[in-house]
């Protein structure tokens, strides 16, 4: 959709603000081309000497009354106008950030996170701008060029009026030129700023890396390169747009040197009053405002047709992750996998191939395997981040895609490797997906994860804030707060993905026999590097390249004497050296 179909959209929804604000407009415009009439009345009134005593007084104060109520009606539509514009604003942020929200890996992947936020802010300004400054000043311009143009040709004289606009085609000629550069120097500032942008928030984000690679004179040099490539974009942009006042300026200056010539010409020969020609140049300079009015309209338009050019890509992608299922809960039961294969985009081998699981409710599977293997892969698959290319996911007998995104995520509790904590105390931490839990609810949980007495030894315990303005925890509390969180859940399906990895042989083992205890019939789904953590499991694959290798018991593994057996040993060898 282009920027004026979106506005027009927007427009035909909010009538109400827009008709009012053009009611009060039209009102100013029409007190605002009287006034050089009235003006032209009283002192041709005055040069003839028929006027004079109360009612010049009357006439007189009747020009205040006028000037007084344009000042009331340009204030109340300028709010009308603003109302709606930033109304607008509110609502493309709040469109933008269900978008975002409902995108899935696929669309991630392809963006980055400075520019997303550089649109969400500067390009949605520039775009609430056209919205309302602009149509602001384009209808209250061109309500005044028609009126000051009527007023010229019909009220005073229509051959000065044909002589003054004689520059004016030249004029939109160079508007037409001139917006043609704006725009290019608006979308290159755009684009500068959100790389600023995202080198700013890259920079934040890996500071600590930076740091410990000693980058940080490097990196400030890029940054200081950015902000003036971004600056420079920003002068241009206002450079090309400073070009609209010379042109009206010189515009005027013409028609202003044409009109007195003429007038002059006219009045000598008597066939204009001095009055006539004073209302006339009163005129002419009522243009002034429809003029810079149209150049200044002209470059917010541009502006915002530059930043909705970016925007609307975003707007209007379609969602890496389909939500077309029916089925609002996902009551467990078994979860199976038919020879299910899938490739990333424009990757040619495949990341799975012919995977066949079938993992009944309240089983244990484990998912091993060496690292690239395609574990992380078919976790996403089955959280339906991605789709299988081929083969077929079902859960209780029905395909994964039937059910709604919302059930499904409500239907499993995932834990990563990297758990990410918000900015809030550890016990609202915990608490994410179920915010009303009791105190002793959480208290449970944290136990069962093995990371309570962690939490009682921070300084104010389960109120300590953690997170970006908190306490750091370390990776091995973050991953057990995240297990905890996932505990609280009611969720039939329970994934740990490497979830253990940052914590010692002796807690996990703690942590596993507590779940194994507390799991009250929800299936689990163990991926691992650690083979200590997957003994226990019914059913351990063994993933490589993308196929199962290998599955069965622990016991019949080892019996295999493969990937798996070779690993196992690799690793009990390692365990015994740690503990010498
Ligand atoms: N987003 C992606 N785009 C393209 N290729 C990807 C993407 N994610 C993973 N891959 C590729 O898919 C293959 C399987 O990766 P995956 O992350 O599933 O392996 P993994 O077994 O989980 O590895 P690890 O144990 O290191 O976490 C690898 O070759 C990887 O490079």
């Amino acid at each position: 959709m282009s920027l004026f179909g979106f506005l027009k959209q927007f427009i035909r929804q909010h009538w109400a603000r827009y008709l009012a604000a053009a009611a009060m407009l039209a009102c100013v415009a029409v007190l605002t081309v009287s006034i050089p009439r009235q003006v032209g009345r009283i002192i041709d009134g005055l040069v003839a000497g028929s006027l004079g005593g109360s009612t010049l007084y009357w006439q007189l104060a009747g020009l205040l009354a006028m000037g007084l109520a344009i000042y009331f009606l340009r204030v109340g539509w300028r709010l009308q106008l603003f109302a709606a514009s930033y109304q607008l604003g509110v609502d493309l942020r709040v469109a933008l950030y269900r978008k975002l929200a409902a995108q899935g890996p696929g669309f991630y992947q392809h963006q980055r996170t400075g520019d997303l936020m550089a649109r969400a802010t500067n390009d949605i300004d520039a775009v609430e701008m056209a919205a309302g400054e602009a149509m602001l000043a384009g209808f209250d311009g061109a309500l005044t060029l028609t009126l000051v143009l009527g007023m010229m040709t019909l009220g005073v004289d229509w051959r000065l009026a044909a002589v003054a606009l004689l520059p004016f085609p030249l004029m939109a000629f160079g508007f037409w030129r001139i917006s043609r550069h704006v725009h290019q120097a608006s979308t290159d500032s755009l684009q500068r700023f959100s790389a600023l942008n995202d080198h700013v928030q890259e920079t934040l984000s890996g500071v600590r890396t930076l740091r410990a690679l000693g980058l940080e004179a490097r990196n400030r040099r890029t940054m200081a390169q950015l902000a003036a490539n971004a600056a420079d974009a920003s002068l241009t942009a206002q450079r090309r747009e400073a070009a609209f006042e010379p042109t009206v300026g010189m515009t005027l200056t013409a028609a202003s040197v044409l009109t007195l010539s003429l007038g002059g010409y006219l009045v000598w020969h008597g066939s204009l009053s001095i009055g006539q020609l004073t209302s006339f140049s009163m005129y002419l300079g009522q243009l002034i405002w429809p003029m810079f009015a149209a150049g200044w309209v002209l470059a917010l338009l541009e502006r915002g047709k530059a930043a909705w050019a970016r925007l609307d890509p975003i707007l209007s992608a379609p969602l890496t992750v389909d939500d077309h299922g029916s089925q609002g809960t996902v009551p467990g039961g078994t979860l199976q996998l038919d020879e299910v294969g899938f490739s990333y985009p424009q990757q040619t081998p495949a990341a799975l191939a012919g995977v066949s699981l079938s993992l009944p409710a309240g089983g244990v599977l484990a998912l091993v395997g060496p690292t690239g293997s395609g574990k992380s892969t078919l976790l996403k698959l089955l959280l339906r981040q991605y789709h299988p290319k081929v083969g077929r996911i079902l859960w209780q007998g029905q395909a994964l895609d039937d059910y709604t995104l919302n059930a499904l995520r409500r239907a499993i509790s995932w834990v990563p490797q990297e758990a990410f904590l918000f900015s809030a105390s550890v016990a609202d931490n915990i608490a994410l997906v179920k915010p009303d839990a009791s105190r002793a609810d959480i208290e449970r949980v944290a136990q069962l994860a093995a990371v309570h007495d962690d939490i009682l030894r921070l300084p104010q315990g389960y109120d300590t804030p953690v997170g970006e303005k908190g306490v750091s925890l370390s990776g091995g509390q973050r991953q057990r707060v995240a297990i905890a969180r996932a505990l609280l859940s009611d969720a039939p399906l329970l994934i740990l993905d490497d979830a253990l990895s940052a914590v010692d042989t002796q807690t996990e083992t703690a942590i596993l026999q507590h779940l194994r205890a507390a799991r009250q019939g929800r299936t689990l789904l163990i991926v691992s590097h650690r083979l200590s953590a997957v003994v226990d499991a019914d059913e351990i694959l063994v993933l490589k390249h993308g196929r199962v290798s290998e599955r069965g018991h622990h016991t019949d593994l080892l019996a295999l004497d493969g990937w798996y057996a070779s690993q196992w040993r690799y690793q009990q060898l390692e365990a015994s050296l740690d503990e010498c």
